[in-house]
């Protein structure tokens, strides 16, 4: 009743009133099916096979006026309404299948696009503590055991209704048996209830199966080429082996369930109907034709009654996918980026920084449990039109530092400000529509070259991209491809080199006029002579817009106006380039001295 309720509520939020429109015509069509029943009595007494003048339905109005009309008048009056009732139940049974669709698909993209929504709009941090393919198998396999939910549940509703109208056709035939085989239906529901609650069960079982599958799957196509090089096909295989094994004990528990479920029923609907007969012919005794038309009625009620129990399971097994959904909506509300719904990002203006940005007594964990803090104590400040450019051992906290900039991580303790101002829900958008970043591993999307980049700024004309590309040195690739501009790139970029895919979306960056440049050592894939070029570009940028450079190779940060370097989550030196390679005893000159005596190493081999 409880997962019942759930549905009801979920649907009923949605469709409102739509949902009671359906139900009438659901009520309409299943009395035009009980009447098509009625018409059987004059037939069957035209045909001789009864008399029908005498006993129970000799008291129907209708039938005493056939009686009196000639036989082949009474006859095309019964044929006519015949017609009549199964056009117009066969109508609106139409309507009613389209409506219904349109109620189901409505309800599932309602569904689907507040689960996408929430999860639009979820931070940063959210993100790095879920697995991203447990998002994807909430946006799919449990999407999918919803769909099936919902489609259920309609004709859950459906099944109710006409049985229902069935019960109080047989009701108004014989109140003494309809009572009867309805306590012996209730009985068999009763007991019938730990099919449902098996279900349920199954339902949450098949939910962490699916996730386990989409996971695996996942870790598969992200690791392949680990997985083929370092041979590791046996272990995934044996994982899959595994996987196959759990899904086929899932499935078949989920099978058991329903047949026994079935056969309970069967038989205890089997033994109901025999008592019935048996109780109406010797205890009720019952008339001919009105036992037969009962019989008649609960042979089409009985189904029913067994689709409805299949139908409580089926929506029984959908039920922990919904609330699944449901929790990943909650969370994703609970770690909203903005508070304000329904903010329209498209007006957000981007954040003019007169001064600096700042760090002030910054401290960071991911893990509240854990001692390690990724960042202690940060203080630091970004100046306007300046490149900043920020250096570390492996793990010392550079791209946190990055993170807590952009706003995508909010600080332990401390405060990030722009201009004095702290930063907030209300210019946090604004800040990030200021900034273009570019990651270490750079994305694109599925699409061509134009298409990427024109995602970024829908109305740069052909002069622009083409500048944009320049800038990034992948000009002369570009010109190079089949289609140039058109060409597409493939899944994640896959065709490109991982140096052409860095100058790409530095070009995608540059094209949205940041006033705030983040590269996360997006040059470290490039080449002498590009990055050379990069170099270039960036320098001729310099006093028109705030870099910030997270730089392994050293050369590149030569002309930064400040540098920061950072180790174990603290900022140990800062300064002109200049004066930290004075620095003899600091981190810097040493950074410095390794890369020369690289360098060294390698011009001498
Ligand atoms: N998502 C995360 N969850 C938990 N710990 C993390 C996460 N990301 C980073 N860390 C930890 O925070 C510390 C700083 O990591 P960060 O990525 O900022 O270093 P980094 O200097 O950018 O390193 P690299 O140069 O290798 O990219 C590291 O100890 C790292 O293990």
């Amino acid at each position: 009743m409880e997962h019942l309720l759930y549905f009801i509520k979920q649907l009923h939020g949605y469709a409102g009133k739509i949902l009671y429109v359906n139900l009438l015509a659901m009520m309409l069509i299943s009395f035009l099916d009980g009447m098509g029943i009625f018409l059987l009595l004059p037939l069957l007494g035209i045909s001789g096979i009864m008399d029908i003048n005498t006993g129970w339905s000799s008291h129907l109005g209708i039938i005493k006026l056939l009686n009196e009309l000639p036989k082949s008048v009474s006859l095309i009056i019964i044929v006519g309404a015949y017609i009549a009732l199964i056009t117009g139940q066969s109508l609106i049974q139409r309507n009613l299948n389209l409506r219904d669709i349109k109620i189901h698909t409505g309800f599932i993209n309602h569904v689907r696009l507040e689960t996408y929504n929430a999860l639009l709009h979820a931070n940063w941090d959210f993100f790095i503590k879920k697995r991203k393919s447990d998002l994807i198998n909430s946006l799919t396999g449990e999407l999918g055991h919803v769909t099936t939910g919902s489609y259920v549940f309609m004709q859950f509703l459906t099944s109710i209704i006409f049985t229902l109208i069935q019960v109080g056709i047989a009701l108004w035939l014989s109140v003494k048996l309809t009572v009867f085989v309805l306590c012996c239906g209730l009985v068999v529901s009763f007991f019938s209830r730990t099919f449902i609650k098996k279900a349920n069960k199954i339902g949450n079982q098949s939910l962490e199966i699916g996730r386990s599958y989409i996971g695996g799957i996942t870790d598969h196509f992200n690791g392949i080429k680990d997985i083929k090089s370092n041979m590791l096909e046996e272990s995934r295989r044996n994982w899959m082996i595994d996987w196959c094994q759990q899904f086929a004990r899932e499935r078949f528990a989920a099978a058991k369930i329903s047949a026994n479920s079935q056969l309970y029923y069967k038989v205890s609907s089997s033994l109901i109907i025999a008592v019935f007969i048996y109780a109406s012919v010797m205890l009720f005794h019952t008339q001919g034709q009105q036992l037969m038309l009962i019989i008649l009625v609960f042979f089409r009620l009985w189904p029913r009654f067994q689709g409805v129990q299949t139908n409580l399971e089926q929506i029984a097994t959908a039920i922990p996918a919904f609330k699944s959904l449901k929790a990943l909506q909650n969370e994703c509300r609970a770690s909203r980026e903005v508070k304000e719904e329904n903010r329209d990002f498209n007006y957000v203006k981007p954040l003019h920084i007169a001064d600096y940005l700042e760090c002030r007594d910054v401290s960071f964990r991911y893990n509240r449990n854990e001692e390690v803090r990724s960042l202690q104590d940060i203080n630091l400040r970004i100046y306007s039109n300046q490149m900043t450019a920020v250096v570390g051992r492996s793990g010392a906290g550079k791209s946190t530092l990055i993170d807590i900039l952009m706003g995508l991580l909010q600080p332990e303790k401390g405060q990030v400000l722009v201009d004095g101002v702290p930063l907030t829900g209300t210019n946090l958008l604004s800040l990030r529509k200021s900034i273009s970043y570019v990651p270490q591993d750079p994305f694109l999307f599925n699409g061509n070259i134009r298409e990427n980049l024109l995602m970024i700024a829908p109305d740069a004309t052909e002069e622009q991209l083409w500048d944009a590309l320049e800038f990034a040195a992948s000009a002369e690739f570009v010109r190079k491809l089949p289609q140039g501009l058109d060409t597409l790139i493939g899944d994640r970029g896959i065709r490109l080199s991982g140096g052409e895919r860095q100058r790409l979306v530095l070009a995608r960056a540059i094209l949205r006029k940041p006033s705030i440049l983040i590269l996360d050592e997006a040059t470290s894939s490039l080449d002498t002579e590009n990055e050379t070029k990069i170099q270039e570009a960036l320098d001729r940028l310099q006093g028109k817009l705030t870099i910030i450079v997270i730089a392994h190779r050293l050369s590149t940060i030569r002309n930064a106006n400040q540098v920061i370097v950072m180790d174990q989550g603290t900022i140990v030196q800062s300064g002109g380039f200049n004066k930290l390679a004075e620095e003899k005893n600091g981190l810097f000159a040493k950074f410095l001295g390794n890369q020369l005596t690289d360098l060294q190493t390698t011009a001498a081999t």
